[in-house]
């Protein structure tokens, strides 16, 4: 009897299945976008691309082969054309992110402001975070991040003139990064960088972890019912199930955060000014423009403090990984940026914030032309599109529709960067047969940090960090890639879009998982 139930079961799912394989085909408001088959009637192969960390090649691909608008799941288009990247990210835009974004919240309430996906409730909190986030608050990060640079370098460095053992960046700078996210966010530096033990030290290896946990659910078939289960007790799964280093992180962050609260509570109670103006004193201290109270909750700032380290780890020290991969295999650009730096500044206390380091032009291609190579966030970050649809040139999509502009795919669009797996910092300054107009049409595909509402707030404070970093470093110090080294390299046996041995290959995990390269460094002689 219990098999003839389970029979009938079966057979109207399947009934069910090849019905909706069918509407999604032929009949649903996208099926006159090319893709391939399997991607018309299901999310399984845009998952297989997810789990297997080549997305972002993957929507390349699917751009070479089906041109500019390519539909790579049932419910979704992939655009790109610069014209789609400045209208689905527009501040104006008709779109809301995806409820994909809901996987990213630790516990329904309170979100954070980046896995918010109402409108609404966005606009409130994004103007209290930029309001944390303000020029005056990356400013008086400087000192900070001079500080771990400072101390890194010296880790780092070789005995005398001699190049030191090969490093493995990714890794070195992992803890960097988080060391000074740390200190700006929790308001402790965690010292994960020191060549001691520490039980800290594998912290950022565990939220690239997260990270890639989650990106794979974020696009798995079955996200609707991940995300309809997460306040149905889900989320309290999940606690308890929850890896114990990831637990033991949240714990300690949440410890972390209350101790500088209590700190900060006492001063204000005290009348007295804060002395530490690191980011997390601007965030307790940052207002709500309509209300003008205290812009965050107690547990609002715990998750907003977590939500910016685990946003500005990752992606921040994947560029300055790319960096390192470019510079140390491109002897011109490492040789023209080292005269730069050393010609531009007397000595490396002068190399801070200011009008000094915004004149560096190569310096600014270095970083810009990394982030176009290997773009930290190289994913299609979708939209879901609201009543009343969007225009994008001739093309009409209507509400419930999931939009997105592939970033690597764009970065790497030919009809725009003529030579796309080519690093060429030049392309980025006029000049040597670079003209206004390429630099122009260049710029107006290419936006790493997004743009509008939904753009990076971290922008200016990893710009900083990059431009401090490369600055210094070049200035006081020489580095080179280990003799042999390859790893991080392409391929030829790898796919295709992965087999130039001459870019940084990563996963995406939203963003990269990396390994390398292996670095030497030695003192300026
Ligand atoms: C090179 C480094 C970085 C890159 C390339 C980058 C890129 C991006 C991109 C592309 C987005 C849009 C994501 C989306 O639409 O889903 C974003 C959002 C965000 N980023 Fe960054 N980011 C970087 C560093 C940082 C840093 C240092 C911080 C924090 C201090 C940060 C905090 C955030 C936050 C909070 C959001 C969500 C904003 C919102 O939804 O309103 N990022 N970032």
């Amino acid at each position: 009897m219990v098999s003839y139930y389970l029979a009938i079961c079966l057979a109207i799912y399947v009934a069910y299945y090849f019905g909706s394989a069918v509407y999604y085909v032929f009949f649903h408001s996208l099926s006159k976008y090319p893709g391939p088959i399997s991607a018309k009637f299901s999310g399984w192969l845009s998952f297989w691309h997810t789990a297997r960390g080549d997305r972002h090649v993957w929507l390349w691909q699917l751009h070479e082969v089906y041109g500019p608008i390519v539909r790579y799941r049932y419910d979704s288009v992939v655009m790109s054309t610069p014209e789609a990247l400045r209208t689905i990210y527009d501040s104006r835009a008709n779109v809301q992110k995806s409820n994909s974004y809901l996987v990213w919240q630790k516990k329904a309430a309170p979100p954070n402001t980046f896995s918010c996906v109402d409108k609404l409730q966005h606009v409130r909190r994004r103007k209290i975070l930029n309001a944390a986030i303000s020029d005056k608050a990356i400013k008086s990060a400087q000192p900070f991040v001079i500080k771990h640079l400072d101390r890194w370098f010296d880790i780092l460095k070789g005995k005398g003139g001699d190049w030191s053992d090969p490093r493995n960046i990714s890794k070195h700078l992992d803890n960097l990064q988080f060391d000074i996210m740390a200190e700006l966010c929790y308001g402790k530096s965690f010292d994960t960088k020191e060549p001691v033990d520490s039980s800290l030290k594998t912290i950022p290896h565990d939220i690239s972890q997260y990270m890639w946990l989650m990106f794979r659910i974020m696009n798995s078939p079955f996200v609707h019912i991940w995300v309809w289960l997460k306040p149905r007790g889900l989320d309290i799964l999940y606690r308890k199930i929850m890896p114990a280093k990831i637990k033991n992180y949240v714990r300690f962050v949440e410890k972390a955060v209350m101790e500088r609260l209590c700190q900060e509570e006492s001063l204000q109670d005290k009348g007295l000014e804060a002395e530490r103006r690191d980011m997390l004193h601007y965030l307790f201290h940052a207002k709500d423009p309509e209300t003008r109270q205290r812009g965050y909750s107690q547990a609002e700032l715990v998750e907003e403090a977590d939500m910016l380290t685990v946003a500005a780890t990752d992606t921040t020290a994947g560029a300055m990984a790319a960096t390192f991969f470019y510079l140390s295999r491109n002897e011109s650009a490492y040789q023209k940026l080292k005269h730069e730096v050393r010609t531009q500044f007397a000595d490396m206390e002068a190399i801070r914030l200011g009008p000094q380091i915004r004149e560096c032009k190569y310096l600014q291609a270095v970083i810009n032309e990394t982030l176009r190579m290997s773009p930290p966030g190289a994913n299609e970050f979708p939209r879901e599109v609201l009543l009343g649809g969007l225009r994008i040139g001739d093309e009409y999509f209507p509400p419930g529709v999931i939009i997105g502009c592939g970033f690597y795919a764009l970065f790497h669009d030919q009809n725009v960067f003529g030579d796309p797996f080519v690093y060429r910092p030049e392309r980025w300054i006029v000049g040597d047969g670079v003209s206004e107009k390429d630099v122009a049409d260049a710029e107006r595909a290419f936006a790493p940090f997004s743009i509008g509402t939904r753009g990076c707030p971290g922008k200016n404070l990893a710009l900083m960090e990059l431009s401090l970093l490369f600055a210094r470093l070049l200035h006081g110090y020489e580095f080179r890639l280990a003799p042999g080294d390859r790893t991080g390299e392409g391929g030829i046996e790898m796919v295709w879009g992965r087999k130039s041995h001459r870019q940084y290959q990563t996963k995406d995990a939203f963003a990269p998982i990396r390994d390398g390269p292996y670095i030497q460094f030695a003192a300026r002689v």
